[in-house]
């Protein structure tokens, strides 16, 4: 909690000499053949009533019996997870290296009298007053009464981010299009490439269109350049400066950024220094995801959300999900030296879940100093990455089932469709395939298995060997009744929660992002350099090389 390196608790040492010792033990074929209760042990359900909301964790198929898992929980309390959580929860400046409260949970946290959390931070209090603002005009552009200059409903909507000011709402209005206002069409610009911008204003109408500006900052250059493309576009048939007010509204916590841009405070959405940019769609920053399928469905995704901030908080390690896959990652991810975490939702709509998790995992821990800024001598973050099934089978699982890297995957599926159809034939061959991955890869299939399927062709020593599935690769699975806002949010969250357990075991800072900053500021330095090769210094070889090149060629 207090920065002090995973490495130095007992708990690790301990684990490490698990992990030599056991090793050949924690074979899932021998784990689960002797204990026929293993499922029923590694399961977890977590409901809640508001939204009905039901999420079962299996996490029986990971190289984990009880001595591992006590060790690992072990780990958990030297350090100190419980009271980091508390921590974060009552508005403690977590963050210490930018002196921030870390608050995202009192986005989505009802007030005191209803039930929520008591937070006192400044702000906290204006929460609610945010989300007034955003049902309102979340309505007012829905019900059509919101114009635009020349007296027209909108129709497009376009949100101008990046980052956490894109993801999130992408993510989200992409998980939840079955509950979206179909005649409203979403568009999400966040590359500075031109063509991004471009191919979406081909589509646009500037009588129907609303841009939403959404940067914490607003001194994001790629998002304020985007913007300012995008005014430009909007005043060659509008002219009138005034009519901005009408197309441009802004998310921000920069007030002044946001005046000077030419949108009023009127038509700004405020939030806090407090949330982080991958934290921030529970916020003013879901502007678009209210446009996109209404207030009171973003209003159940918040629900949702603060059931499963419920769940971290008040129940036992042992039995908390955010908590059980943060340690089972860890025991891969510093104990097997797997590199990398795949997330595989069996659902088409959460087809941007892993993009979305790149940023909120890997800028969150991708780190190599710890809060008190020695440098870890154990492996932070892990790489994430996945897509939605069954495409992933057809692409990457090769080597998730027999390449030579271990890939510890999360399972996700609904038990319920959206999209019924073909009297469900669909979503059982979808099920069918998200139950075979997981049993594949525990169980795989051995010599013997291989050489009685193939007869007369087991001579043949080299196909064989190419047919056996070694198995004992590490799974979680995770299902829920159906995609709801209200279960989609307890999923985002119990990742973030992940995310933060295993931030605190490891030491570091998970809510700040220095490492993106290096690039913008040579960035901006090259920028001045570009228009005359004379004015090009301070590089390397290989960097003026490029710049020399680039300039010879443009025309
Ligand atoms: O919302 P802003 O201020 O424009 O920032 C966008 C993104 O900017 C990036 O530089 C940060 O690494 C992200 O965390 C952030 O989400």
């Amino acid at each position: 909690m207090d920065g002090k390196p995973a490495s130095q608790y007992p708990s690790w040492k301990k684990l490490e000499q698990l992990q030599s010792s056991k090793k050949a033990k924690l074979v899932l074929k021998d784990l689960f053949a002797s204990d026929p209760s293993r499922f029923d042990k590694h399961s977890l359900t977590f409901k809640s009533s508001s939204p009905d909301t039901e999420i079962l964790l299996d996490y029986s198929k990971n190289l984990v019996d009880d001595e591992v898992l006590s060790a690992l929980f072990a780990l958990a309390r030297e350090a100190n997870v419980e009271a980091f959580r508390d921590a974060m929860f009552s508005g403690k400046h977590i963050n210490t290296s930018e002196d921030r409260a870390v608050l995202h949970i009192a986005l989505r946290n009802p007030t005191p009298e209803k039930g929520g959390f008591k937070i006192s931070e400044p702000g906290v209090s204006e929460v609610h007053g945010v989300l007034n603002h955003m049902k309102e005009f979340s309505d007012s552009v829905r019900s059509g009464a919101w114009k635009g200059y020349t007296g027209k409903s909108i129709d497009t909507i376009v949100n101008i981010g990046i980052g956490g000011s894109d993801l999130g709402p992408v993510m989200v209005c992409e998980a939840l299009k079955h509950y979206s206002k179909r005649d409203l069409k979403m568009h999400f610009v966040s590359n500075i490439d031109g063509t991004d911008l471009a191919e979406v204003l081909h589509s646009c109408n500037r009588e129907t269109t609303l841009f939403i500006v959404a940067s914490k900052t607003f001194t994001t250059q790629e998002t304020i350049t985007n913007a300012e493309s995008a005014k430009s576009w909007f005043l060659e048939t509008a002219k009138d400066k005034a009519h901005v007010a009408k197309h441009f509204v802004a998310l921000s916590t920069n007030t002044k950024g946001v005046t000077e841009f030419g949108i009023s405070e009127a038509n700004m959405f405020a939030f806090w220094d407090w949330v982080g940019g991958r934290y921030s769609l529970w916020s003013a920053i879901g502007l678009s995801i209210c446009l996109s399928i209404g207030y009171e469905n973003f209003q159940q995704l918040l629900d949702g959300a603060h059931e499963m901030d419920k769940h971290f908080v008040s129940t036992p390690l042992e039995k908390n999900l955010p908590v059980i896959l943060a340690l089972v990652g860890i025991w891969y991810n510093d104990f097997y030296g797997a590199q990398t975490q795949a997330l595989l939702p069996y659902d088409q709509y959460m087809k941007k879940f892993a993009d979305y998790f790149q940023q909120g995992d890997m800028e969150s821990n991708g780190k190599s100093v710890t809060k008190d800024g020695s440098r870890v001598d154990f492996e932070t973050g892990p790489i994430i990455w996945g897509q939605s099934g069954t495409n992933g089978q057809h692409a990457f699982y090769q080597l998730i089932h027999q390449g030579t890297k271990l890939i510890p995957c999360d399972f996700l599926a609904p038990v319920e469709t959206l999209n019924p159809i073909a009297g469900g034939k669909h979503h059982e061959i979808l099920l069918s395939n998200f139950f075979a991955q997981p049993e594949a890869l525990a169980f795989g299939k051995t010599e013997q298995e291989v050489r009685n399927e193939l007869g007369a062709a087991a001579s043949n020593e080299a196909l064989v060997k190419s047919k056996i599935f070694e198995g004992n690769k590490p799974t979680n699975s995770i299902m829920f009744q159906k995609l709801t806002p209200g279960t989609l949010g307890a999923l985002v969250a119990m990742y973030e929660h992940k995310i933060h357990v295993q931030g605190a075991i490891w030491g570091i800072n998970s809510y700040d992002q220095m490492g993106v900053e290096l690039g913008k500021v040579l960035a901006k330095a090259i920028l001045k350099q570009l228009g005359n090769e004379k004015d090009v210094s301070g590089h390397d070889s290989s960097t003026t090389g490029l710049i020399h090149f680039y300039q010879k060629h443009r025309k």
